[in-house]
C-alpha cells in the first residue's frame, strides 16, 4: 500500500481542542517538517491512517479563519481516490476543449489542476481559474522552495503544477485533471503521483495550424514557435513510454467519446463506489488491536502480533511514504 504525502489526502474538518485527551490505541510517527502520521488500532483500514499537521501554515490560517485555538488539522487517507488524469498534446490540438467538455458534463467528478505560468493572460483568461499568472522571480523561488510537483519551460515561458493545486482538487473530493506538456508529463511519471497519461494528437500538421490560427490567441511569432515545437512534442508523445493512451482529435465528438470510454465514463466500466470500498478492504492494511509501529527511512513498518514471534512477520505491513 502506498501513501502519498502530501497530496492524495482529503481534508477532514476535524479540529482538535486545545487540550486533547490522551488517546488510547493511537500510534504516532513524526514525519518530515510539521506532519505526524497517526495510525489507529483495531479499526477499518479506511478509517485507520491519517496525517496530522501541527503548526503548519494551513493550521495557522485556520486559526485566523475560525477565530479559535487550533492545535492540529487532520488530513485523512479515506476511501480510494481515482487516479489523476494527465493530458498532454501540442498547442492547439484541443486539450482545453476536451477538458472543458469533461468538466461540463461531470462537474462533481473532475477538478482542474490550476497551473502557474509566467506567460501573460489571454483576454478571456481569469487569474486563479485558467492559470495562476505569476512573476518569473516568484515562481522560481517557489520552485526552489519545493512547492511544485513539476515544472517546465514551454514556448519560452515557465509552467508548473504546484502541490497545492493538486491537493485542492483532492480536498474537494474530485478526480484531478492536469493539462501539462510532455516534459511535465515525464516528470509526473517519474514522481510518486500515480496517474493516467493521455496524449492528444492532431490529425495532421495542417489541421493543427488551422486550429491554432483560428483560435486567434497568439501573435504570429508565437504561432510559429508553437508549430515548430509541436513536431518534437508529437514525436515524443507517440514514441516515449510516458503515455498510457494516444487519442486522435480529428472529429471532436468522436474524440470526446473515446476519451470518456477510456476513462470508463461510457457506462460500461466505471467502478462503483461499492466496488472501490470492497477493493480497499481487500487491499488495505488490516490493523489488529495489538500492533507495533516503527519508521525506517521512508517506510513505516506495522507489525501485528507479538514482535519477534513467528506470526509477526506474516502480519507485517509496509507503508511507503513518497513525497
Ligand atoms: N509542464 C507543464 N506544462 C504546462 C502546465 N500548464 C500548461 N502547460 C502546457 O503549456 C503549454 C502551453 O500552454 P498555453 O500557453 O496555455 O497554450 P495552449 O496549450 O495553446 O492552450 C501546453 O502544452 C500546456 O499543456 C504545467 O503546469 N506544467
Ligand atoms: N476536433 C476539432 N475540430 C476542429 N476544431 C477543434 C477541434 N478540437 C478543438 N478545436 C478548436 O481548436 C482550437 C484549439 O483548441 P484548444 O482546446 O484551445 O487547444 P489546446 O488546449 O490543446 O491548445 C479551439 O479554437 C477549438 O475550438
Amino acid at each position: 500500500m502506498r501513501i502519498h504525502v502530501p497530496y492524495m489526502c482529503r481534508v477532514i474538518p476535524a479540529v482538535l481542542g486545545t487540550k486533547p485527551e490522551p488517546c488510547k490505541g493511537l500510534s504516532a510517527v513524526p514525519l518530515n517538517g510539521d506532519r505526524i502520521l497517526i495510525i489507529r488500532k483495531g479499526s477499518l483500514p479506511a478509517d485507520s491512517i491519517w496525517f496530522l499537521e501541527v503548526d503548519s501554515k494551513y493550521v495557522r490560517d485556520q486559526k485566523k479563519v475560525l477565530g479559535t485555538e487550533v492545535v492540529a488539522w487532520s488530513k485523512g487517507v479515506i476511501g480510494v481516490s481515482e487516479k489523476p488524469i494527465v493530458i498532454s498534446g501540442p498547442s492547439g490540438v484541443g486539450k482545453g476543449t476536451l477538458i472543458s467538455m469533461l468538466m461540463k458534463e461531470f462537474p462533481s467528478m473532475f477538478g482542474f489542476s490550476v497551473s502557474h505560468t509566467t506567460r501573460a493572460p489571454r483576454s478571456m483568461e481569469q487569474n486563479g481559474v485558467h492559470y495562476h499568472f505569476t512573476e518569473r522571480s516568484v515562481m522560481e523561488k517557489d520552485i526552489k522552495d519545493g512547492k511544485f510537483l513539476e515544472y517546465a519551460s514551454v514556448h519560452g515561458n515557465l509552467y508548473g503544477t504546484s502541490i497545492e493545486a493538486v491537493e485542492a482538487v483532492a480536498d474537494a473530493g474530485k478526480r484531478c485533471i492536469l493539462d501539462i506538456d510532455v516534459q511535465g508529463a515525464r516528470s509526473v511519471r517519474a514522481s510518486s503521483l500515480d496517474a493516467t497519461f493521455i496524449f492528444i494528437c492532431p490529425p495532421s500538421m495542417e489541421e493543427l495550424e488551422k486550429r491554432l490560427r483560428s483560435r486567434g490567441t497568439e501573435a504570429e511569432e508565437q504561432v510559429l514557435k508553437r508549430l515548430r515545437n509541436a513536431e518534437a512534442e508529437i514525436e515524443q508523445g507517440k514514441s516515449s513510454c510516458i503515455f498510457d493512451h494516444i487519442l486522435y482529435n480529428d472529429n471532436l465528438d468522436e474524440c470526446y467519446k473515446n476519451l470518456k470510454k477510456l476513462l470508463g465514463l461510457d457506462g460500461t466500466t466505471a467502478p462503483s463506489h461499492q466496488q472501490c470500498k470492497a477493493s480497499l478492504k481487500s487491499n488495505g492494511v488490516d490493523l489488529q488491536s495489538d500492533h507495533t509501529v516503527s519508521k525506517a527511512d521512508n517506510k513505516i513498518l506495522i507489525t501485528s502480533g507479538i514482535p519477534g514471534s513467528e506470526n509477526a512477520s506474516k502480519n507485517l505491513s509496509v507503508l511507503l511514504l513518497l513525497s
